[in-house]
């Protein structure tokens, strides 16, 4: 969808119209209490404000975890009783496929849940000329078409399009930010006298720098009149030096307490839980060590190929696409120590010191840990699908790799002798992302057949959940053993699973950094990868030939060696 172009007219953004579109739908007492019996029937308690999100429409909700309303308690529950201050957000970036597709679904979700506080309104901010009402159009439709959606409340878009307003103008002038600064001055009143800011990067990288410049030169990360936070998009840097270089740039304009690098993988539901199994259960921590563990898979497998984004992952590829931010992410909370708060500085500590204990891969040791792989034309669904090098904007020689697997070792006391094997890529079978925990096979068999190992499984998408596999004897005169599996299912809790940025930018207005990589992690990350950048861009005729894995399959065979001899990746 391509934004009409029109010329500006003059902004018509009174207070009074501010004032009355900030006031989301109002929730009934009746409803409240209704939602807080339900809570209580299936034992949930309840936050001191809690709000309830409606369901979407998009997805199943089962019954049996309705309250008496109809309506899902666990939803409340999972919510904050703190809402953010009168706030404006400023999208840089707003005609792009990120905001269309992502954050304006996620804002609405929040706005119309009633999160977002008593005053609240967005600036898009983008290059195309363009008035405030089609802009208005244009979000209003992205809304109607994005599967992201929440479930519409009747009079719910109409009263949301009040709150957004639209500037345009060349990134490296400063006229654009000028424009902003007065859309704050405008905001103020009906903000209680505050000029609360949340940036938003949603740009091409290559426009960080100069829009925190831009907002620097004007004085709009000072914080006397109001909070002013930035949230850097993916990815940061494109190896070491940059995401170094783009850090000391940002630093020059803003505290590294106002600075949120946004990873939307810690904002799922699923990725939270990890730490909620580990550190508010006490089973599972004695077991979670050298002592017990054999090793560790992490999968994030895309069934999707390239969607039109050749531009970008041409210069990417899944090292800089997955590997360095994602995968990191979910091996350090599953590998970190258990944190002394729950608190955004206590995590982070740990998430590093994993990050720092990983064994370093120098160049020359890179392809006995790593194997790439790119794909080529296949089967899908039984489909036949184009190879890689076949999609739309791609080099006919393209030598970026879509498929990446890497063995990890961790040189701790609680990790050593356990590898951990990360792997992604696009075109596989199917969409999946998961942690295993795979256990050591007991010491001695006393039943006929072989002995299995325990697998504790994190489903992360979809089908979201737990299991754990173990052995079991069959019925009948034999004590013969058999695996099964116990599953916990996160639609067991009948709730619809937020989005990863509603969570995400909730967090942001509430100055929560808890789940948004710190400038240390990201530095960490990238020096574990650098080694695999360096030797893969620049290795000449030792390249795998290209492509060498079909759509369709799991990716290359040297991955099966990788992982071998005696350990399968899991079969998802
Ligand atoms: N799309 C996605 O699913 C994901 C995106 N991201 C990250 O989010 C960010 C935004 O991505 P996405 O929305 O896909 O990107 P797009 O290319 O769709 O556009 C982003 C926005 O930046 C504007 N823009 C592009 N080039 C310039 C320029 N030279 N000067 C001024 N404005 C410009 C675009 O304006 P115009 O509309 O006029 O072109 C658009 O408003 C990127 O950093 C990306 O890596 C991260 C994860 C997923
Ligand atoms: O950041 C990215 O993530 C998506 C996968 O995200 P998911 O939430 O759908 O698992 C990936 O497709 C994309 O290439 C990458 O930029």
């Amino acid at each position: 969808m391509t934004p009409p172009k029109k010329k500006r007219a003059a902004t018509p953004t009174g207070k009074e119209t501010r004032e009355k579109a900030a006031a989301p739908t109002t929730r009934g007492t009746r409803q409240t209490v209704a939602r807080k019996q339900a809570a209580e029937k299936v034992g949930v308690a309840q936050p001191a404000q809690g709000l309830q999100r409606p369901r979407k429409s998009r997805q199943r909700v089962p019954k049996s975890g309705a309250g008496e309303d109809g309506q899902n308690p666990f939803r409340s529950a999972m919510r904050r009783s703190r809402a953010p201050e009168p706030a404006t957000m400023v999208i840089f970036g707003a005609t792009g496929d990120l905001a269309r597709r992502k954050l304006l679904p996620a804002i609405f979700g929040l706005w119309q849940d009633g999160l977002l506080g008593s005053a609240f309104n967005i600036v898009g901010v983008g290059r195309q000329e363009m008035t405030d009402e089609a802009f208005k159009d244009y979000a209003l439709e992205a809304l109607r078409t994005s599967r992201e959606t929440d479930e519409i409340q009747p009079g719910s878009l109409e009263k949301f399009r009040e709150l957004l307003y639209y500037e345009y103008g060349e990134f490296s002038g400063d006229e654009v930010y000028e424009k902003v600064r007065t859309e704050l001055d405008r905001a103020e009143a009906a903000h209680g006298g505050r000029k609360n800011a949340l940036f938003y990067l949603s740009t091409p990288p290559s426009l960080f720098e100069p829009i925190s410049s831009g907002l620097g030169r004007l004085g709009l990360q000072n914080e006397s009149e109001g909070w002013r936070r930035l949230i850097i998009e993916k990815p940061f840097g494109r190896d070491l030096a940059s995401a170094r270089e783009l850090n000391d740039d940002i630093h020059r304009v803003w505290d590294e307490s106002q600075v949120y690098r946004i990873d939307h993988y810690l904002g799922k539901e699923t990725v939270q839980n990890l730490m909620a199994i580990r550190f508010g259960n006490a089973i599972f921590e004695p077991l979670w060590n050298r002592s017990f563990v054999s090793h560790v898979q992490i999968t994030a497998a895309e069934d999707l190929g390239l969607e039109g984004r050749a531009g970008y992952y041409e210069e990417a590829g899944v090292v800089r696409d997955m590997l360095q931010n994602h995968l990191m992410q979910l091996l350090t909370l599953t590998a970190m120590e258990a944190p002394a708060a729950f608190d955004a500085d206590a995590i982070r500590d740990e998430k590093v010191k994993v990050l720092r204990a990983v064994k370093a891969i120098p160049r020359g040791r890179v392809n006995s840990v790593a194997v790439r792989g790119q794909y080529g034309p296949g089967t899908m669904d039984g489909e036949t699908v184009p190879g890689y090098k076949q999609e739309p904007g791609v080099k006919r020689g393209s030598r970026t790799p879509t498929y990446v697997a890497l063995k990890v070792e961790i040189d701790n006391w609680r990790w050593q002798g356990v590898p951990f094997f990360l792997r992604t890529g696009k075109r596989l079978p199917k969409k999946v992302t998961e942690i295993a925990v795979v256990f050591k096979r007991p010491p001695l068999g006393i039943f006929p057949g072989g002995l299995e190992r325990n697998v504790l499984a994190f489903r992360i998408q979809p089908d979201e959940g737990v299991s754990l596999k173990f052995s079991s004897k069959t019925p009948g005169q034999e004590m013969e053993l058999r695996e099964v599996v116990m599953d916990f299912r996160y639609d067991a809790f009948g709730a619809q699973l937020e989005s990863p940025y509603s969570r995400l930018l909730l967090d942001a207005l509430l100055g929560d950094a808890t789940l948004f990589p710190r400038e240390d992690e990201v530095d960490h990350a990238w020096q574990i990868v650098s080694g695999l950048l360096d030797a893969w861009e620049d290795e000449g005729a030792a390249a795998p030939d290209f492509p060498n894995y079909p759509a369709g399959t799991w990716g290359p065979d040297e991955a099966d060696t990788l992982i071998g001899p005696d350990r399968r990746w899991r079969r998802l």
